[in-house]
């Protein structure tokens, strides 16, 4: 398998639902929560593009750019765009969605970066040979 392919087979969607438990006093999709979400998404993307321990090791800038109000859907979309030697990078967009009416529009973006562990604790190689 080649190196675009595997990142397009990794690309890892979830939706959820913002129900009244994850929102905060205004209403709306605590940031905290959407971070865990956003961590747990990046991990999966992580995990699936290199089939190897992954462990979060750096998150950078995230971009709160539209509130997600109670009561609508959202897509998590993680996204391998770097790769390093032992550790990628991956992007995670939330798109939230109206329930009733077509609207989609992208509310949080943010990068994390990943560290391959063998069974050891050590990082290991994040592709092998062949797929480089
Ligand atoms: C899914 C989860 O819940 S994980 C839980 C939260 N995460 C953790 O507990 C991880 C705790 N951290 C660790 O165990 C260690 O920092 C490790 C094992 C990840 C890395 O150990 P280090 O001694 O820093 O490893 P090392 O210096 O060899 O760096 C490994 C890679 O990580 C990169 N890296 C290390 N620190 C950072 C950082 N802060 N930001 C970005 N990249 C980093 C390095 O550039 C290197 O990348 P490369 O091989 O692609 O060039």
């Amino acid at each position: 398998m080649d190196l675009q392919e595997r990142i397009r087979l990794s690309e890892t969607r979830v939706f959820k639902t913002v129900f009244p438990n994850n929102t905060n006093h205004y209403d709306t999709l605590f940031g905290g929560t959407a971070l865990s979400m956003m961590d747990e998404v990046a991990f999966i993307a992580a995990t699936r593009f290199t089939r190897l321990r992954c462990v979060t090791v750096s998150s950078d800038r995230i971009d709160f750019t539209h509130p997600i109000p109670a009561g609508t859907i959202i897509e998590l979309v993680g996204t391998v765009v770097e790769i390093g030697n032992t550790s990628m990078k991956v992007r995670v967009d939330i798109f939230v969605e109206q329930m009733y009416e077509q609207k989609r529009e992208k509310a949080v973006s943010g990068m994390f970066t990943f560290v391959a562990l063998d069974e050891h604790n050590k990082p290991v190689r994040v592709l092998s040979k062949e797929v480089e």
